[in-house]
């Protein structure tokens, strides 16, 4: 019979759908290959009657005998065998099924109708477990014999469960052998995570340095013997630090992070901070872990500490640079440079004039050293703690000597801690003295708030305190320029960037709040709990430098209206209030 290919046929296209004629099936009838059957390609899967055609014609398939003579009977002999076009003999085992019978099913075949629409697997695939597990699964298909091969399931995983002290380790994210070290995060199909190398990072590779706001290592951590940055022999220094307090020590951070020997001398009041370093690398005004590196000095170990120093560095504050430059001097050799973190400025009583404090060091040094020493200082925004966390910090060293600086600048700067040389030392160090006091006076701002019932969150002070801070820039340009130095330094990071950091997160801003809310000076200090207030140093310094300068007609009577309010606000007790009017050259 020559095969026909077009036929249609009209059954309903789905089961439960109306047959009409708007869901005639189209499917294609394929050719009869072997004269008997009509393999529709869709049969079973895309129309309700090709289904159960397929069925139909399955049933009456025989089955194939495994010995004698295979029947070489051409179809339509076949056919002609049984009037309905089955083989003698053959009885489709529905009908065969008798009570004795009943429950037994074919072997190696599935039950039900949609497992016949199924091709037969292969005897491979017969023979595998998970074919026999799945038409098992498929034989138990009444409810009853469902439930019972749970209850055998439920059984034989739990008597495989094993003992809580026997339990498998949990499971690993990827089920690739642990022998491939490195696999590409993109090779591994089965993580949901990218597989991470490993390996541990290269000794000064970026990735040593923790991500995020960085914790200090604890003790004991292995990242503590090893060095975040491998400099070049060049550069490794021996640099011992005067004064263990909060900035002192936390400039010791970067420095042994950068390689350098680092030797952190305590003054004579700093003895408990040197003992819990000595004990357990745990400074108590930081409450951080130090790297265990740093080496801590007691005051009478000073000799000890300076010994073979390439670089001094005071870590005191303005109240104790008198003391540190006595200190050094009978150890400071010629040639060896000094740095100073220390903000402030210093009234020269008799000449009536402000000096930065570079040149108050370097007046306090022996005749042989000062020929070849010319102190630097770093300025900028930097909170300890956060230094000490190795939050990215970036400040400016300045000095007179531009070759030192150069030299200061690259033994100090290091993967976190960026140094920038900076020439104009005046303009520097003005910057950093004076920004505590308009700090203070920003500050002033959020008291005020409080004060008058604001909430964090609710509409602040922001208009208030942004004209303060406009005007403390200001007013920082003027004095700069009045002592000699480059204006535009205010601009930058001694300015700008140093006031922006300590009235949000410095000590000053915290004693300025105080104040804001009407407590008093004095109260507010011993609210401060004998925090270093510079702020109220440099005020009194300005308070007896101004009137020189006004005598000597350098500045005028109205000049600096924010710096004058904010002397009488600190000093001597006057009420929180701005004189807007006179601002910004009014
Ligand atoms: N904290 C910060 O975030 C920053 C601070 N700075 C500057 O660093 C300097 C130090 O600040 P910080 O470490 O926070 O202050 P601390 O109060 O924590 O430490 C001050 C250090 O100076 C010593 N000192 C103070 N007064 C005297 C004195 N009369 N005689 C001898 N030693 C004295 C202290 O020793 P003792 O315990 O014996 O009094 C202590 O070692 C300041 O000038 C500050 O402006 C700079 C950038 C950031
Ligand atoms: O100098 C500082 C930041 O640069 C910190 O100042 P405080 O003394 O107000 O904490």
């Amino acid at each position: 019979m020559a095969p026909s290919r077009s036929q249609s046929c009209s059954g309903p296209r789905r089961r439960g759908r109306a047959a009409s004629g708007s869901t005639r099936c189209f499917a294609l009838v394929a050719d009869r290959l072997d004269g008997s059957s009509c393999w529709s390609r869709s049969a079973g899967a895309e129309c309700e009657c090709h289904r159960r055609r397929a069925l139909r014609l399955r049933a009456r398939r025989p089955r194939p005998r495994r010995s004698g003579p295979r029947s070489t009977g051409s179809p339509s002999r076949r056919r002609r065998r049984s009037p309905r076009g089955r083989p003698r003999g053959f009885r489709p085992w529905r009908l065969r099924s008798s009570p004795l019978r009943r429950g037994r099913r074919p072997r190696g075949r599935a039950w039900g109708a949609a497992a016949l629409s199924r091709p037969r697997a292969c005897r491979h695939r017969r023979a595998s477990r998970a074919f026999r597990r799945r038409e098992g699964r498929h034989r138990r298909a009444s409810p009853r014999g469902r439930a019972l091969a749970q209850r055998r399931r439920r059984a034989s995983r739990l008597s495989r469960r094993p003992s809580r002290n026997h339990r498998r380790p949990a499971r690993r994210t990827c089920r690739l052998p642990r022998s491939r070290p490195r696999i590409p995060p993109s090779s591994c199909r089965c993580c949901p995570r990218p597989l991470r190398s490993r390996r541990p990072p290269r000794l000064g590779s970026a990735a040593m340095i923790p991500r995020g706001l960085p914790q200090a290592i604890p003790p004991g951590n292995s990242l503590q013997t090893r060095r975040f940055w491998v400099p070049s022999a060049a550069t490794m220094a021996v640099i011992t630090v005067l004064g263990a307090g909060m900035m002192g020590s936390a400039f010791c951070v970067p420095l042994v992070d950068r390689g350098h020997d680092v030797r952190l001398v305590g003054t004579h009041l700093d003895a408990a901070i040197i003992e819990s370093l000595r004990v357990r690398a745990f400074h108590p005004t930081l409450k951080l872990d130090l790297p265990a590196s740093i080496r801590p000095f007691f005051a009478a170990e000073l000799e000890e500490a300076v010994r073979g120093a390439d670089i001094l560095a005071f870590g005191v504050s303005s109240a104790g640079i008198r003391w540190a430059t006595e200190t050094i001097t009978t150890h400071a050799r010629p040639g060896v440079p000094l740095v100073m973190i220390t903000k402030g400025l210093e009234l020269d009583g008799e000449a009536g004039r402000l000096l930065v404090l570079p040149d108050v060091v370097r007046r306090g040094l022996p005749e042989e050293v000062r020929a070849s020493v010319s102190p630097a200082a770093v300025a900028g925004p930097c909170i300890a703690g956060e230094l000490a966390r190795r939050v990215p910090t970036s400040v400016v060293v300045t000095g007179r000597d531009g070759e030192a600086l150069d030299k200061l600048g690259s033994a100090l700067r290091g993967p976190y801690y960026h140094v920038f040389p900076c020439a104009d030392v005046i303009g520097a160090e003005v910057c950093a003295a004076l920004k505590n006091a308009y700090a203070m006076g920003v500050a002033l701002g959020a008291g005020l708030h409080e004060k008058n019932g604001g909430a964090p969150g609710s509409v602040a002070m922001h208009n208030w305190e942004s004209a303060v801070f406009a005007q403390a820039i200001r007013e920082m340009m003027r004095i700069i320029t009045m002592l000699g130095g480059d204006p535009m330094t205010a601009t930058g990071l001694p300015g700008v960037g140093d006031l922006d950091v300590t009235m949000n997160g410095g000590r000053t801003g915290r004693f300025g709040r105080l104040l804001g809310l009407g407590i008093g000076a004095r109260e507010a200090v011993a609210r401060m709990e004998g925090a270093t207030l510079e702020c109220l140093e440099i005020l009194d310094v300005m308070r007896r430098a101004l009137p020189a300068y006004e005598a000597r007609g350098e500045l005028g009577p109205g000049e600096l209206p924010l710096l004058r309010k904010l002397i009488a606000i600190a000093l001597e007790d006057a009420p929180v209030e701005m004189p807007f009017d006179s601002f910004f050259g009014a």
